[in-house]
């Protein structure tokens, strides 16, 4: 499963229309943070409520990668390709150009990317290392940029991510940074995986997963392009004690307020 893990719901509602009106151009939501702190299922949840559009950054940069690494090695595309190392030539942007309209193709289809189908075929934990691994070099970065801001140009968009609010819409009108302690989310990383039927191929304990997490992190923040971090605009929301829907609601009324409820 390669391109299943881009959901973008290219729909507009009274709230999206009345939004775009008040801005008279597109409006980015942006929500970044670590691993496992809830940034793609609630941004979906935003979206909808708001109909906007989402996008999720991380499942995107998992795709160009693999259909880079197809385009490389044209021998793997049949089986599809195990993320066991970088594309072959990650420095060298001239494949970019057809994978970005390729990505840009699928990801206009409303609805045609489900998150249910994420990671079939790699486990959670071990692709997101590679995506971590392989986003950070710059001319894979910078190819994405320029895809995540030509989607944000045509609609309404709650994107999620790490550098979303720094560096990808600096100038987002609304910005969230997720925040929840390291054991709160491998509880919640583990409890995802069981969910997804992976209990059997994941042996990790407690334990392991917050290494596991705490190692993304330290990768996330520490890396020399784009780090994760929170944007000093950002609206900060430690969510360990919070339920989803609280932090939906929060988030959403903070659309409301700093963008919806904007005089014309
Ligand atoms: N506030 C919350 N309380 C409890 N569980 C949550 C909360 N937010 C998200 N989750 C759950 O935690 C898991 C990880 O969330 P996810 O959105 O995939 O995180 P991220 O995109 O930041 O890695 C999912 O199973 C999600 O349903
Ligand atoms: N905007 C983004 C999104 C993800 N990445 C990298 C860094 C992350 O560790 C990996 C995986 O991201 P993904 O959002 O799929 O993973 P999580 O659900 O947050 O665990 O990709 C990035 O560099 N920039």
């Amino acid at each position: 499963m390669i391109l299943c893990c881009i959901n973008i719901r290219a729909r507009s509602s009274s709230a999206g229309t009345a939004a775009t009106a008040a801005f008279g151009t597109p409006i980015q939501v942006a929500i970044d943070g670590p691993a496992a702190s809830g940034k793609s299922s609630t941004a979906q949840l935003v979206a909808a409520r708001l109909g906007f559009s989402y996008i999720d950054s991380g499942a995107l940069s998992a795709a160009f990668i693999t259909l880079k690494a197809l385009n490389s090695n044209p021998t793997r595309r049949k089986t599809g390709p195990p993320l066991s190392g970088p594309p072959t030539s990650p420095s060298r942007p001239s494949t970019s150009r057809p994978i970005l309209a390729r990505l840009a193709r699928f990801a206009r289809r409303p609805n045609c990317f489900s998150t249910q189908g994420r990671d079939a075929g790699h486990s959670l934990t071990s692709r997101t290392r590679h995506v971590s691994e392989i986003a950070a070099i710059p001319a894979v970065r910078s190819a994405l940029l320029v895809l995540k801001r030509r989607l944000a140009s045509e609609a309404n968009v709650v994107m999620d991510g790490r550098d979303i609010g720094t560096s990808v819409f600096p100038d987002a009108k609304v910005k969230v940074y997720l925040d929840a302690s390291p054991e709160v989310r491998a509880r919640r990383r583990l409890a995802e995986l069981m969910g997804a039927g992976q209990g059997n191929s994941v042996q990790m304990g407690l334990e392991e997963m917050v290494a596991e997490l705490r190692a993304r992190d330290l990768a996330d923040t520490q890396r020399k392009e784009s780090p994760l971090r929170c944007a000093e605009d950002a609206v900060r929301l430690d969510t360990s004690a919070m339920t989803q829907a609280e932090v939906v609601e929060r988030i959403v009324r903070l659309v409301e307020e700093k963008v919806l409820a904007r005089p014309q």
